[in-house]
């Protein structure tokens, strides 16, 4: 009999409904880009990033907060009304310091706005990954780590940066879903390319986004610990976690 929290992994957020996030720290993941763009902007010294649903929403935010900027994208273009994309690299220090950030994503904002009774929501990509691992070694609450995937379908590189999470942090969680096992072996797996760059290059979402010339935003995303923030949703905003 063991005292650990659980971990489980949700693939899509189609299975979403099938898990319980109460009292549980749910990590919403979209590697490919909107949670790698939440923890760089954060990091860069953005204020608060503040994830919308709509592009109609986020385009009224604009005169309603303060030195606000509106960014997003459908289908990985920025969508009409929007001000900036959906790009790690758009948001510097230069540029991101000391202003909100409102931002709409075909996947990853969505995604957050479905879960609605979770102890607390996070946001992981491998920009932010051992931050996230630590965080949630410190909470030892339930863990839910749950992929934006791509409109409901599994994906490989959200549901890789569930299993590199999974098997980093083993030891302090039980892990009785298949989907975690499923996740670790993928990760495991990937240990034997030279990147993981190299590893996702084959995959649907890394060629639908190649194919708009994101190339270097592929490669940034998928670069481990550059940006070592947990964004954390307070309900309105997500906010760099103390
Ligand atoms: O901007 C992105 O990287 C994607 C675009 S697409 O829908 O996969 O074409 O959106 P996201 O919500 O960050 O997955």
């Amino acid at each position: 009999m063991t005292n650990l929290p659980s971990l489980e992994v949700c693939l899509s957020p189609a299975l979403l409904h099938l898990y319980d996030t109460k009292d549980t720290v749910v990590v919403i993941i979209d590697v490919f880009r909107a949670t790698s763009t939440i923890a760089a902007a954060l990091d860069n010294g953005a204020r608060c990033v503040v994830p919308v649903a709509s592009v109609e929403e986020c385009i009224s935010l604009k005169d309603k907060l303060d030195n606000c900027i509106t960014a997003g994208e459908r289908d990985g273009k920025v969508a009409p009304g929007l001000q900036y994309g959906n790009s790690p690299l758009e948001y510097p220090t230069s540029f991101i310091q000391h202003k909100t950030l409102a931002l709409t994503t075909t996947n990853g904002t969505k995604l957050l706005h479905m879960v609605s009774d979770a102890d607390s929501i996070i946001t992981g990509s491998f920009l932010n990954m051992d931050a996230v691992c630590a965080y949630l070694i410190r909470q030892n609450k339930k863990v839910l780590l749950a992929c934006s995937a791509w409109k409901d379908r599994v994906n490989i590189e959200d549901s890789l940066f569930a299993g590199a999470v999974a098997e980093k942090i083993k030891e302090h969680f039980t892990m009785e879903c298949d989907s975690a096992r499923m996740a670790r072996e993928l990760y495991l797996q990937s240990q034997q390319y030279p990147s993981i760059l190299e590893f996702v290059k084959d995959s649907n979402h890394y060629r639908r986004l190649s194919g708009f010339g994101l190339q270097k935003d592929l490669q940034y995303c998928t670069t481990p610990n550059l940006h070592p923030v947990v964004p954390i949703y307070n309900g309105k905003e997500l906010v760099v976690a103390s």
